[in-house]
């Protein structure tokens, strides 16, 4: 049988800050085309794994690799890695277009080239008619796809994805559900989505890591976990608080 090299695998994952341990020896594995969302409460450590793996910070220890190679020696545009933030951090100043062109002709495309891959990627998440508006003339859920076109225009290898959702209200965040998992299958893109929110992870994910106080509770599929929780706290915090919502 073929052995899968994994897009990206996490090895023994450690940081503290003032002694006090924020990742606790994280190991897990993504595959290509999966959506892994990383769930757990606020100040489980989701988002110091994120700025690790993106390069803005450093582990004390462990190895991160991407296809099999060691990239914690790269710097943070060389890694292949996109992201969308929770707040988009779109340029407020420059078109819907610009915003997206930006990135590829700091990449030194050519202005010509930029375009054309803007304009695309900006076709298949729907949004060719918005783009000479700027981003407060966009509504929440558009803003966000803009945010999404910018990180697929760049073709990335990993799309990281924190905490997109939660900043909507909750009408554009169940469309923006929908649209994130149809535009995941339409790209066959390998994403890592980081949420607290248990519907969201369950909706969108092919499997889910629980996360608990830098520690990894359970790494398996929805309905597994669903079925047989590996603790009390994943009891609790994932099977408890679904079946309040329904
Ligand atoms: N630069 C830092 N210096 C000291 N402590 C930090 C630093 N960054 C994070 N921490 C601490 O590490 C722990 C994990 O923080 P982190 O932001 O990774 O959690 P989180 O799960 O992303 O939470 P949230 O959902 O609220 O963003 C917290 O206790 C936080 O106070």
């Amino acid at each position: 049988m073929e052995v899968l090299t994994p897009k990206l695998s996490v090895r023994n994952l450690c940081k503290s800050y003032d002694n006090k341990i924020v990742l606790n020896n994280l190991s897990f594995d993504l595959m290509e085309g999966e959506f892994l969302s990383i769930l757990g409460p606020s100040g489980c450590g989701k988002t110091t794994l994120l700025r690790i793996l993106i390069g803005l910070e450093k582990a004390d220890s462990g190895e991160i690799l991407k296809s099999g190679t060691d990239i914690s020696g790269l710097s943070s545009f060389d890694r292949g890695m996109g992201i969308v933030f929770q707040n988009y951090a779109l340029f407020p100043n420059m078109t819907v277009l610009q915003n997206v062109q930006y990135a590829l002709t700091l990449r030194k495309d050519t202005k010509k080239e930029a375009k054309n891959i803007a304009m695309h990627t900006l076709e298949q998440v729907g949004l060719l008619d918005q783009i000479n508006k700027k981003p407060a003339q966009l509504s929440g859920g558009q803003q966000q796809r803009v945010a999404i076109a910018r990180t697929l225009a760049m073709n990335p290898d990993i799309i990281l994805l924190d905490e997109p959702i939660s900043a909507l209200d909750v009408t554009n965040r169940e469309i923006m559900k929908a649209e994130l998992k149809s535009l995941q299958k339409k790209f066959h893109a390998t994403m890592l989505f980081i949420t607290h929110d248990q519907e969201e992870a369950f909706f969108l994910s092919d499997r889910i890591m629980v996360m608990n106080s830098g520690n990894v509770e359970q790494l398996d599929t929805p309905h597994s976990i669903y079925q047989n929780p590996a603790s009390d706290y994943v009891s609790s915090f994932v099977v408890d608080q679904l079946d309040k919502k329904y």
